[in-house]
């Protein structure tokens, strides 16, 4: 979806709807002007001594047929607007959602959760009421102007007296080209303010057991509150020039009347008009000033949606930094190796070098252990690997083929990547597991669950695999959470594993179990283990340990050892001390 087509395309396709509607406005109007002449010729009857009984109940009847009329077509045209108003909101929502799962990474840690919210919720609606609440409106107001100015001067009201009595009602485009964009700026703040809100409110809710258990709600209550407070500023300042410019075209109207009243009534007494016309002409600018204060709500609201459209449009015009070449080729992973020449990547401009002069040899097939200290850059490199952010030219080949010259999907389909936190949606266990492939056999799931050592807690729940996550409250341990991702990463049976410290939050014992499948199932494909703890990656063909960036040992669980002062030694003389700690068969 392109950010300038938004409206336009949406309007090619439902242009005759519009059109249907404004006919439908047209009628309601013609149908609404005749309602004053009727009640000024009645006037003129009464006056002049005609009435009959036969003539009150023909005037009686002919209003009630003007009621019904006005209110069918008007209801009709305001129907068939409001019904594709909904439709607009479906079709951007769908095509809002579209465009962000294509975005990278890259585009979701700039923007919050709760700002895309609020682009989905407050964004489109408000420009979904101006185009159909905004489009009733004007088309019944300037029907309804242009069929009342009519029929005064086909009712024979002098045309001077028309022109006096409309004069104020033409000021208000003047006070709409000076007020209208200082409206459309302070909405424009309201909408930013809403964004900070509900980012926040998410964040908030999202963090609530992390503020509970360090018992400061308070300082979370008073850091939100200062948002509410910006927004109540930011929307106190919207409504101070939007009631004056809502009250000032009512009075205009007010003035309209005033001058009907006392001009009108002049040329009545020196019987210049009829009553009748007097009576009519009070009712046609009586008549005008509803449509004329709905016409500065419209003007207020699109200049509100035009905010919007705005803060959409923006949206919608950014492309995902990651983008995929023309020409880009689907090649079979499991065929060649992966290589890593010379890698060095930061994050941004001003982000530090990250990685630095990386060079790796993955054989197909082969297993590579990954260990360092946290912030070393290992999840960085395995973003490299799977393309979520973008590695220099020649720097990562799968094969022969830099990743950048593949597709995405054929890369990403091949790679079946675990992450520490792996998220899991409120859905059914099996579809958690199976969320590679919905229509998995329920063998392969429960085989990729016993692989996990999930399977037990699993069988525990009240319905086995068929049991939905957060329904009832019903949540997983960290560890049990840990392993049913694991188990989805294991189903693909991808060509390419990675384990981003899959494995941390389990006790040594299931994780030895669990790495024992893994070795087991993954015989003769490749596989990438991160881990802070040896025990998970000492069975690797090769290890790399990383610091601050850089490669600083490589080799095999043994070779490594023997490098007495090199970090891994020491890393497996703590853990080693600690594990012996930990069973008692400590010396010291
Ligand atoms: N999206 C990002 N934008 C900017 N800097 C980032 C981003 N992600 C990570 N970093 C920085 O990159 C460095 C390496 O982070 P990375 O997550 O790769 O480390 P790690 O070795 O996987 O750590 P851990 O073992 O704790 O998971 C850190 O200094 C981190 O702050």
């Amino acid at each position: 979806m392109k950010s300038k087509r938004l409206l336009t395309d949406f309007f090619r396709k439902t242009w005759y709807i519009y059109a249907f509607s404004l006919s439908f406005h047209l009628i309601s109007n013609l149908i609404n002007v005749f309602y004053p002449k009727v009640l000024g010729e009645f006037t003129d009857s009464l006056q002049l001594g005609e009435l009959t009984r036969a003539i009150i109940i023909d005037y009686s009847v002919l209003l009630l047929l003007i009621g019904v009329g006005h209110v069918l077509f008007n209801g009709a045209a305001m129907y068939l607007v409001m019904y594709v108003g909904r439709k607009f909101e479906f079709i951007v929502r769908g095509g809002l959602f579209r465009h962000f799962t294509q975005m990278s990474e890259r585009f979701y840690s700039k923007n919050g959760v709760g700002k895309l919210l609020s682009y989905f919720m407050n964004d489109v609606t408000a420009v979904r009421e101006s185009i159909s609440m905004g489009f009733n409106q004007t088309a019944n107001a300037t029907m309804l102007f242009i069929a009342a100015i009519t029929m005064m001067l086909a009712s024979g009201i002098p045309y001077y007296l028309i022109l006096a009595s409309v004069l104020p009602l033409l000021f208000i485009p003047f006070i709409v080209v000076y007020l209208g964009p200082i409206i459309r700026k302070r909405s424009l703040e309201v909408q930013e303010a809403l964004g900070k809100m509900t980012e926040t409110a998410e964040e908030q809710f999202g963090g609530i057991r992390v503020t509970k258990k360090f018992a400061v709600e308070g300082i979370m209550q008073h850091r939100f509150g200062r948002t509410v407070d910006q927004i109540r500023h930011n929307q106190l300042r919207l409504v101070r020039v939007s009631s004056f410019f809502q009250a000032l075209i009512p009075f205009l109207g007010t003035i309209a009347l005033i001058i009907a009243l006392a001009f009108g009534g002049y040329l009545t007494i020196t019987k210049h008009i009829t009553l009748g016309n007097f009576v009519a002409l009070t009712l046609y600018v009586r008549m005008l000033m509803n449509p004329l204060q709905q016409i500065g709500n419209v003007i207020n609201s699109i200049q509100r949606s035009r905010a919007s459209l705005h803060r959409l449009d923006e949206l919608l015009s950014q492309q995902s930094d990651i983008v995929e070449l023309d020409n880009a080729k689907a090649i079979d992973l499991s065929a060649g190796g992966i290589r890593v020449r010379d890698l060095s990547f930061s994050y941004g401009k001003s982000s530090h070098q990250v990685l630095k002069n990386i060079d790796l040899d993955i054989k197909p097939g082969t297993t590579l252990g990954i260990i360092g200290r946290t912030g070393s850059g290992k999840t960085t490199l395995m973003k490299l690997l799977l393309r979520t952010y973008d590695p220099p030219p020649g720097a990562i080949l799968y094969g022969d083929t830099d990743v950048r010259e593949l597709t995405l999907e054929s890369l990403r389909s091949q790679i079946a990547y675990v992450p520490q936190d792996g998220f899991l949606f409120s859905t059914t266990i099996r579809e958690n597991i199976a969320f590679f492939k919905r229509d998995t056999e329920m063998k392969k799931v429960e085989s990729a669950a016993r692989n996990a050592q999930i399977y037990n807690n699993i069988a525990d729940l009240p319905n086995s695999f068929e049991t939905r996550l957060g329904e009832r409250g019903l949540t997983l341990s960290g560890g049990q959470r840990q392993r049913t991702s694991l188990a989805r990463g294991l189903i693909k049976n991808a060509p390419v594993m990675i384990l981003d410290d899959s494995v941390s939050a389990v006790d040594a014992v299931t994780e030895k179990d669990i790495i024992e499948s893994i070795q087991k199932e993954r015989k003769g494909k490749t596989t990438i283990i991160i881990a802070h703890r040896i025990s998970a990656i000492k069975h690797a063909d090769e290890i790399v340990v990383l610091d601050e960036g850089v490669i600083v040992q490589r080799g095999t669980h043994a070779e490594l050892l023997l490098e007495e002062q090199g970090l891994y030694a020491t890393l497996h003389a703590i853990q080693e001390e600690g594990s012996q700690h930990a069973t008692g068969t400590s010396h010291s």
